[in-house]
């Protein structure tokens, strides 16, 4: 009797099983099984257009029945190679470089000087001439007038022998430009945070290819550095940034064109928290068209970004061919955001490098950077010593 109750749970338990495995295969449409004995059956669904929520799994359209395909067929992806990121010129050889172009540009204020001082008798026309010289350089009206008065001094008390007169206009020009300002970069991480620099100037100045610029420098120091493009007024500007950041292998945090500059900032200085990096350079709009809009539109990038960390450095970029315009923006700027120090472009293509001294009294801070051309090493940190003897031509005192 136990075997007959025993044969008959052996039998209900096959019975089920068998059940079991029919009912599986058959739902085998909706949950695939791997189905080792042919390919799987393609079904197409009763009706495409079900307004039901696609589940996870779901094919978003129906599948072909395209052939298998083997590797050979198969087409693959090409992968381009990364093009090769550029190693940025040291500071030491751009120093020289500076030397020289200053030199070839600025003779007529530095060696025009120097002839005059080197003249026999220095009469009233003489020291006219002095004066001319240094106003057409841009050098400003007090400045001028300070350095000639100096220089008629020490002329008359220590005589006008060749070599002396050379040393003496070097120590007042030196003294003009001011050796005792701090022009060091405050590019350091701070708290755990990122350096941040803004980069404020009317378009035009060369305010993009600054930053580009400046991120070369930074790579060539071994700095992480992240771009933020927030010029968002002009497409082309976010793209040129873009490039510039591409060649030297950093990225660029961009925003749409025509979208808010302290939103691109927010995200640039975000991204670069993030990353752990050691700068972030951002690029801003500088159009003049009123000084509240200005004001209105600086004001906001700097107070966004320092919802996350401080501002380390806030960069005026002025050209240096514009003369007393380039005096004009930099009062406005100066009035609207704390610029902490001046870069001036172009210097390569002036005559007119006197302005270094006017920007400097006017804005009461200094000039850190000078831009000497259009290449991408073309930026050199400001040496008013190197300045001066480039002016005078001479070689390093
Ligand atoms: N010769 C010379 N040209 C420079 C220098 N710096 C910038 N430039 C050129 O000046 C022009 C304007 O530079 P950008 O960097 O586009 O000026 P920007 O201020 O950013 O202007 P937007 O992009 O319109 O905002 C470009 O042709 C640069 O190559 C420099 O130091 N020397």
């Amino acid at each position: 009797m136990e075997y007959l109750w025993l044969i008959i749970a052996v039998a209900v338990v096959l019975v089920g099983g068998i059940a079991g495995l029919v009912a599986t295969r058959g739902r085998g449409r909706s949950t695939p099984t791997l189905d080792r004995e042919g390919p799987p059956e393609v079904v197409a669904p009763a009706d495409t257009e079900t307004e039901a929520e696609p589940g996870v799994g779901d094919d978003a359209a129906v599948p072909r029945d395209t052939p298998t395909r083997t590797v050979e067929d198969a087409d693959l992806p090409t992968i381009e190679a990364p093009a090769p990121v550029e190693k940025p010129e040291s500071t030491a050889s751009r120093l020289v470089r500076l030397r020289q172009r200053l030199a070839r540009s600025q003779s007529p204020l530095g060696r025009g000087l120097l002839a005059l001082l080197s003249r026999d008798v220095i009469d009233e026309d003489t020291w006219e001439e002095i004066e001319d010289i240094l106003l057409t350089a841009d050098v400003g009206v007090a400045p001028t007038q300070e350095l000639v008065d100096r220089l008629r001094t020490r002329v008359k008390v220590e005589g006008s022998t060749g070599a002396s007169v050379r040393d003496i206009l070097r120590e007042e020009l030196v003294t003009l430009v001011d050796p005792t300002l701090d022009r060091a970069l405050h590019v350091d991480r701070a708290d755990g945070k990122p350096g941040v620099v803004l980069v404020v100037g009317v378009n035009g100045t060369g305010k993009t290819t600054t930053v580009g610029k400046l991120a070369r420098v930074l790579v060539a120091e071994d700095k992480d550095v992240v771009l933020g493009a927030a010029d968002t007024f002009r497409a082309a500007a976010t793209e040129q940034l873009a490039t510039w950041g591409e060649r030297v292998g950093v990225p660029t945090v961009r925003g749409p064109e025509g979208s808010d500059p302290a939103s691109v900032a927010f995200e640039a200085v975000k991204a670069g928290i993030e990353q752990e990096a050691d700068v972030v350079l951002v690029d801003t709009a500088g159009r003049l068209q009123n000084k509240a809009g200005l004001m209105d539109e600086l004001g906001k990038v700097k107070r966004v970004v320092e919802k996350q960390t401080p501002v380390s450095e806030v960069l005026l970029v002025l050209d240096a061919t514009t003369g007393q315009n380039g005096m004009t923006q930099a009062r406005v700027f100066g009035e609207v955001v704390d610029v902490t120090g001046i870069v001036l472009t172009k210097l390569d293509g002036s005559a007119k490098g006197g302005i270094v001294v006017a920007v400097q009294r006017e804005l009461g801070v200094p000039v850190k950077l000078v831009g000497i051309g259009e290449g991408g090493d073309d930026l050199a940190p400001f040496d008013p010593e190197a300045f001066v003897d480039a002016l005078l031509g001479a070689e390093s005192a």
